[in-house]
């Protein structure tokens, strides 16, 4: 039971059961590690005796950022358009990852200042960019509310494609500023231990990028008990669909996948606005950006992998990927003690 109008708790009848069987394949007990746990959690999140996790689906969604203009990234603001475009011709990272899994990869332009492409793309923009959070509030509270839709709905596209398991990945210049900025506000946590490099920005670039975030944060002022409030002063457009798209996954008992930094920022806010969200998330990676560690630790995450990774997309999820079908796999196609005829007994 939780408290959630929307999303359903885990079965933990389902949990059990597959934990049993678990005891009866031919390995020694617990033996697969944390690949057992993540098919009991499986289990319990589909309500599944054998869950399905593929075929995957990916949602890129796509914004600008107001505070690019303070000089916070080490690449200028066309680079979020260009990227998009990048994505429709199949060439990004992500495009990569997600051909080798077998993904459903979708593309959100959810607020790209730039021009887009027509074909190949939803379009679904809010406003082109957000306005320039060291100088006035990223949105209005009805806009953030909007670009939550935009992620349900891209969510509900994705399961009603077929897809068993949502990973969200993002692009958007300038947004690990944003991210730091709501991660700070939420948490408390001082800019100076969250705050990273992000595409590239080091030495006194960074330094500058930390007063950015530090003065927005003592002039935005956001309620930090206010999860829309901290989205609509601090975030992104793009960081608001990514929640979005987790709660209405959670609510189809979709299990998510969770990307690196600024995925696992959109992860706590949606964690605040539902807190029955959080069993449906299991984490990818663990980015190179030192923020993510505390964001991290605030949903108390251990991510399956740790490859030094900082690029965003949804890249590091999808590589996780293999693990949640390796799990169900082990499942549904692993001979048991007796099928096998070996002796289940440890000597002694
Ligand atoms: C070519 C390129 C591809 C990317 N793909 C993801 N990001 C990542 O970098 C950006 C965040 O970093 P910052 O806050 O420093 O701008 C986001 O767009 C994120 O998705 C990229 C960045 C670049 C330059
Ligand atoms: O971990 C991430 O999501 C990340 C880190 C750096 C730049 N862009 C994204």
């Amino acid at each position: 039971m939780n408290d959630s109008p929307f999303i359903p708790a885990p079965d933990t009848a389902c949990a059990e059961r597959v934990g049993r069987h678990l005891a009866t394949l031919t390995k020694p007990p617990g033996s697969l590690g944390r690949l057992e746990a993540l098919a009991v959690s499986l289990a319990g999140l589909t309500g599944e005796d054998f869950p399905r996790v593929t075929p995957p689906g990916v949602v890129v969604f796509a914004a600008d950022h107001g505070v690019a203009e303070e000089g916070v990234s080490a690449f200028p603001q066309a680079v979020t358009a260009q990227m998009v475009a990048n994505f429709v011709a199949g060439g990004a990272a992500i495009n990569v990852f997600a051909r080798r899994i077998g993904a459903r990869l979708e593309v959100v332009d959810v607020g790209v200042a730039g021009d887009l492409p027509a074909q190949g793309i939803v379009h679904d923009k809010v406003r082109p960019g957000t306005a320039n959070l060291a100088r006035q509030d990223a949105m209005s509270r009805d806009e953030a509310r909007t670009a939550l839709a935009v992620g349900r709905r891209a969510a509900g596209r994705a399961a009603e494609a077929g897809c068993r398991c949502l990973i969200v990945g993002e692009m958007g210049i300038a947004n690990t500023t944003a991210s730091s900025a709501m991660l700070a506000a939420f948490t408390g946590a001082s800019v100076a231990e969250l705050v990273g490099p992000g595409t590239g920005v080091v030495g006194e670039a960074l330094a500058h990028k930390r007063t950015v975030i530090e003065a927005a944060l003592a002039e935005r002022a956001p309620d930090p008990a206010e999860p829309l409030d901290v989205l609509a002063r601090l975030g992104g457009l793009e960081i608001a669909a990514m929640a979005g798209a987790y709660l209405e996954a959670a609510a189809r008992r979709m299990p998510i996948l969770v990307d690196g930094f600024i995925a696992t920022v959109a992860a706590l806010t949606a964690c605040r606005l539902d807190p029955a969200l959080r069993p449906y998330l299991i984490f990818g990676h663990r980015s190179h950006e030192p923020g993510h560690g505390r964001a991290l630790a605030v949903l108390d995450a251990e991510p399956l992998l740790d490859l030094d990774l900082r690029l965003g997309e949804g890249t590091g999820a999808a590589l996780a990927f293999p693990l949640l079908e390796a799990a169900t796999a082990m499942l549904a196609e692993m001979a048991t003690f007796a099928e096998a005829g070996i002796d289940d007994r440890p000597e002694g």
